[in-house]
């Protein structure tokens, strides 16, 4: 309510587009128990941003390091718990990342705020670690091809590569995410049945993730596949542990997203101006907008910690850098561009 408030006050919403919102902000808190259709919603959940890694990683033109790091600045500003910052991977491969340890030394840490990074196996995690990360990701895939597309080596090749970085994480005391790619479908193969993300994800988290994100890197996902693949993950992975992870190729990524917090998923990731995309994933769309998530999040009365505004205030910034309009809805309709 104060963010929209806020928004009035700043004239980016009329106030009777505010008052608007509010009535439709409480109706749906009302109407919250209906949408869960017997099941609870969560009462908060942890927005993870992935808009400085996933969303700038597949932009051609190098963004500054400067740039990067008060994008990455902007965003702690906004109540966001967990911001990703960079990732560890090869210059050759992903370029746009070229400059991971200037913008881990340059970023000022917000305490509470998580800044984990990609690290795709031992040498990138031993970078990681040197570079000051306190916490990185490993990201494995449910489809051969687009491993070997994005990672260079075979799904088991790759489980063997995360188990060498999770004995040095252990020793370290570093925590570990993992992801697991096109759980919805690959660019590659098409569909990917439900129990090999199962797998992969039953794997990683038996090797101490102590959390798996599952994501639809195309976008192609809906909410009847979504649960389906869920129900599955679930048997192997305590729900508790499991975060999405969804593009917005086709338009599904909130509705897939309220799918999984009605099956007690309650960890998102999402991109700020819904930038991003995956180099190895030609067609994808960006991730989902943050601003358009936590609109929703906020409008069935969950609470995320985030401001609003100050979250747009970040899209405005990134998009005004990158020379491009953004795709978040919530931006779009408040002309916070
Ligand atoms: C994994 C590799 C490195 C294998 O790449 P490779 O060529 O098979 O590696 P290699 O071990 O044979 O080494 C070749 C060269 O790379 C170097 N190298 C080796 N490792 C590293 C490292 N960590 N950092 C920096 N350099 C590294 C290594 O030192 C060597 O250097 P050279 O002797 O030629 O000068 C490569 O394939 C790579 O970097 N891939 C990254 C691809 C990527 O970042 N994709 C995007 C992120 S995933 C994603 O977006 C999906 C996600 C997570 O968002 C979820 C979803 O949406 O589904």
């Amino acid at each position: 309510m104060a963010a929209v408030m806020r928004l009035v006050n700043r004239g980016f919403l009329s106030s009777a587009m505010g008052q608007q919102y509010l009535a439709f902000s409480s109706v749906a808190k009302a109407k919250a128990a209906g949408v869960g259709a017997g099941q609870t919603l969560p009462e908060k959940v942890r927005i993870v941003e992935v808009g400085p890694r996933d969303g700038l990683q597949n932009e051609k033109t190098i963004v500054p390091t400067e740039k990067k790091i008060h994008f990455i600045d902007m965003l702690s500003e906004s109540g966001l718990p967990v911001i990703e910052a960079t990732s560890f991977v090869s210059p050759k491969w992903v370029p746009q990342m070229a400059d991971q340890v200037e913008v881990m030394k340059g970023i000022c840490r917000k305490p509470g705020v998580s800044y984990p990074v990609l690290a795709p196996n031992l040498k990138g995690f031993q970078a990681a670690v040197k570079a000051g990360a306190s916490e990185v990701a490993i990201f494995g895939a449910a489809s051969e091809l687009f491993s070997q597309k994005n990672i260079n080596c075979s799904v088991d090749e790759s489980l063997q590569r995360f188990d060498e970085v999770m004995k040095a994480a252990k020793e370290a005391g570093v925590p570990v995410r993992g992801y697991v790619s096109c759980v919805l479908g690959c660019p590659y193969e098409g569909k990917v049945a439900p129990e090999k993300v199962a797998h992969v994800a039953k794997r990683l988290y038996s090797m101490g993730c102590y959390e798996i994100s599952l994501g639809d890197t195309i976008g192609v996902g809906t909410p009847g596949n979504m649960a389906e693949m869920l129900e599955a993950v679930s048997r192997e992975v305590p729900v508790g542990a499991l975060a999405v992870h969804c593009h917005d190729t086709y338009g599904q990524a909130l509705a897939n997203i309220l799918v999984a917090l009605q099956m007690g998923v309650s960890v998102v990731d999402s991109s700020v101006a819904g930038l991003g995309g995956c180099p190895y994933a030609q067609g994808a769309a960006g991730n989902v907008a943050t601003e358009d998530v936590v609109y929703m999040l906020h409008g069935l009365g969950i609470q995320t910690g985030v401001d609003l505004s100050k979250l747009m205030d970040a899209g405005a910034f990134i998009c005004r850098t990158l020379n491009r309009r953004t795709s978040s809805k919530v931006a779009q309709a408040t002309c916070k561009l």
